[in-house]
């Protein structure tokens, strides 16, 4: 006889029905719900729970109810009360690791821009990563293949790991040119990493670029402006902001904010149906049961190869190609055309265009030829990641 599971899933999990309705050898009652509707009372017969990132999982949701695993479609984790759950044997997962090429494509896409617009020259760069996990060492592995100069701050890593690969994050602060953001969201405890980047660190922060793609918290926005406003050759590109989804307006208008993207780094269509795959997999190896859902099956084919031409310059070529595979500055637009709205209607246009956000494919599985000839044209292309044909 199959054993009966409730399962209550966020209805902007990627695939969230193909995935979840139907398990082996069990019978899988699925309600999938916006998320303003999973409460307490949604919860009171229900065995599992699915969510993204704007669900908060905590005492307050869960005390009381019979939920036995929860788990987020997301790589962050921080609105997980972890030490909750643990202490109340509620097992937990998250996507760790799904959607990492996402964000390192974000990055790319975002520094190919800065350099085609004369912002930053590539080569001549020394980039500062915090946090050199999963995403932090994927950027390092591109960055050093196109020769950006690296420097990594990772106090956790490095307690363990010995001071070897990393530097402090007051080395980082005077050597490098643009620093970058990939920690996760601590809010407690020796690492904590709410306003990691704060006025008093700014103000020794000796180069002029920033990027936050982490959380938004792990930079404090008001102090961003007034750094901003003191050096007008200084700029910011966030892709994550304090107080999502209403960002502030200064912020996002300020004209020294040069990519601006309403959280959407992780969000290509792969990067989205890995964070389902990864919670599928948790969830069958919770229940002790075959995996049989695979996003392959679920995603379409493969895109039409792009033709790009060469145009001289290996680093134009390839943002020509990159801006092809990952439009970020119709992400940016779009965001900067947000800046004459009302306060209001800020989250509804943050939240509305994340939730229907146009499908951008993995560079993996989008063909590029280069009409080229020059050698480190495609060298270049391989260094970042893009399938050349
Ligand atoms: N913008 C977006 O769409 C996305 C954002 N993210 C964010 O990126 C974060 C990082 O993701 P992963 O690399 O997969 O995580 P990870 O857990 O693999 O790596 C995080 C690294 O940060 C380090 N760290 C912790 N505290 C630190 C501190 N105080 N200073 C410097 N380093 C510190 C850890 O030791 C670890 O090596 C996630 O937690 C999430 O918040 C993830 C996916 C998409
Ligand atoms: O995986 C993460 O961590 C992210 O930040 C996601 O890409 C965004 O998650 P949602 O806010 O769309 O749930």
């Amino acid at each position: 006889m199959s054993r009966n599971l409730t399962i209550v899933a966020d209805a902007h999990i990627w695939g969230v029905e193909s995935a979840f309705s139907r398990l082996k050898g069990l019978n899988t009652r699925l309600r999938i719900l916006e998320n303003r509707d999973i409460n307490r009372e949604m919860l009171m017969d229900t065995d599992i729970l699915l969510t993204r990132s704007s669900t908060k999982v905590n005492a307050e949701l869960l005390q009381g109810t019979p939920v036995r695993f929860a788990a987020t479609a997301t790589i962050g984790d921080d609105h997980y009360d972890k030490a909750w759950l643990d202490a109340n044997g509620i097992a937990w997962a998250n996507a760790a690791g799904s959607s990492t090429g996402s964000v390192i494509e974000y990055m790319i896409a975002s520094l190919l821009q800065l350099h085609a617009n004369g912002v930053i020259s590539i080569p001549d760069t020394a980039i500062g990563i915090i946090g050199v996990g999963r995403i932090g060492s994927a950027l390092a592995q591109v960055c050093k293949a196109v020769g950006i100069k690296v420097l990594l701050n990772d106090p956790p890593r490095q307690r363990r790991e010995g001071s070897g690969a990393f530097v402090s994050l007051d080395e980082v602060l005077e050597q490098a040119d643009i620093i970058t953001l990939h920690t996760p969201m601590i809010r407690d405890k020796e690492d904590c990493t709410h306003h990691l980047i704060n006025e008093e660190r700014l103000s020794r922060f000796q180069g002029r670029g920033i990027f936050n793609a982490a959380r938004g918290g792990c930079l404090d926005n008001l102090a961003l402006i007034d750094w901003l406003e003191d050096d007008r050759s200084r700029f910011a590109a966030l892709d994550c902001w304090e107080n999502e989804p209403a960002p502030l307006q200064k912020l996002l208008q300020h004209p020294q904010m040069v990519i601006a993207t309403p959280h959407v780094a992780g969000h290509s269509l792969d990067g989205k149906a890995a964070n389902t795959q990864y919670v599928y997999n948790a969830l069958c190896q919770f229940l002790g049961i075959e995996q049989e859902w695979n996003m392959q099956q679920h995603l379409p084919a493969p895109p039409a190869p792009i033709i790009i031409e060469d145009s001289g310059d290996p680093w134009i070529t390839i943002y020509a190609a990159a801006r092809q595979l990952y439009p970020i500055d119709k992400d940016h637009a779009t965001m900067k055309s947000w800046g004459g709205i009302c306060e209001n209607e800020l989250p509804t246009a943050f939240a509305s265009y994340r939730r229907h956000y146009p499908a951008r494919r993995a560079w993996m599985h989008s063909p590029v030829h280069f009409n080229s000839k020059v050698a480190s044209v495609t060298q270049l292309a391989h260094a970042f990641g893009i399938k050349v044909i």
